[in-house]
């Protein structure tokens, strides 16, 4: 049976008066969530310490966005996975498409970053995707295909997450029709050597759209960008239907 996971993927947003006023708003929520789901939230690097205090004893996982392939070092502007796992973080993100446009992320430092989150117990929810033009030129399955050969290599399957985030739908409002991203999911499935790997799908999802979204077959969850910002917003997509 494969895993659940509800990621709230905060970006660049929320200081740390603003993460306790969506905690307040956002954990009484979670008595009417079924116990099966996987609930986690990315708040930027600031607010980390505080969410982990707040999260002791709830339900909910705590992510980072990001993390250094190296322990330490002189690497300034980064964080290494001992900093994080310290603080009561368990999962992060990488090769967010962000990351890959506006910081140089490469497939080179995907797998490196991939590598160092699982030496250190942390499960990283890697990012795939293509763009519209990409998309438009029938190439999206040849890009996906391509990244996921780069950054799976030599990763250990059984703590890994993938996000299915079509770039074309990340805070566009425009977001992909849920039977193709069922449709490419299960593509992405089928270049997997474990099957129980959850591939989430992500680009655009909010509580108008998470029933359908959940309902297509190989999607195991969503990694929600804007609309996990507000604590009813985000409540009503864990607790889809
Ligand atoms: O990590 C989250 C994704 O980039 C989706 O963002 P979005 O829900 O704002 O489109």
């Amino acid at each position: 049976m494969r895993k659940i996971v509800i990621a709230g993927n905060w970006k660049m947003f929320k200081t740390q008066a603003e993460s306790a006023e969506f905690l307040s708003g956002f954990l009484p929520h979670l008595e009417e969530t079924p116990s099966e789901r996987e609930v986690v939230l990315f708040p930027p690097f600031t607010d980390l310490s505080l969410v982990s205090k707040s999260l002791h004893g709830s339900r909910v996982n705590l992510g980072a966005q990001n993390v250094h392939w190296e322990e330490h070092g002189a690497y300034t502007g980064e964080i290494s996975a001992p900093m994080l796992t310290e603080i009561g973080v368990r999962f992060v993100i990488v090769g967010h498409s962000e990351r890959r446009q506006f910081f140089g992320e490469t497939d080179v430092t995907v797998n490196l970053r991939l590598k160092a989150a699982q030496k250190h117990g942390l499960t990283p929810i890697l990012c795939v995707g293509e763009t519209k033009q990409q998309r438009d030129a029938g190439e999206t399955e040849s890009i996906i295909s391509n990244q996921l050969k780069k950054d799976l290599v030599d990763i250990d399957q059984t703590h890994l997450i993938i996000a299915y985030e079509p770039i074309w739908a990340i805070g566009t409002g425009d977001t992909c029709e849920s039977k193709e991203a069922n449709r490419v999911i299960g593509l992405i499935r089928s270049q997997l050597t474990n099957p129980l790997v959850p591939i989430q799908y992500g680009g655009s999802v909010n509580p108008n759209n998470i029933d359908e979204i959940m309902a297509q077959p190989e999607i195991d969850g969503a990694l929600v960008g804007g609309a996990s910002l507000k604590a009813d917003s985000f409540a009503r997509i864990v607790n889809y239907q």
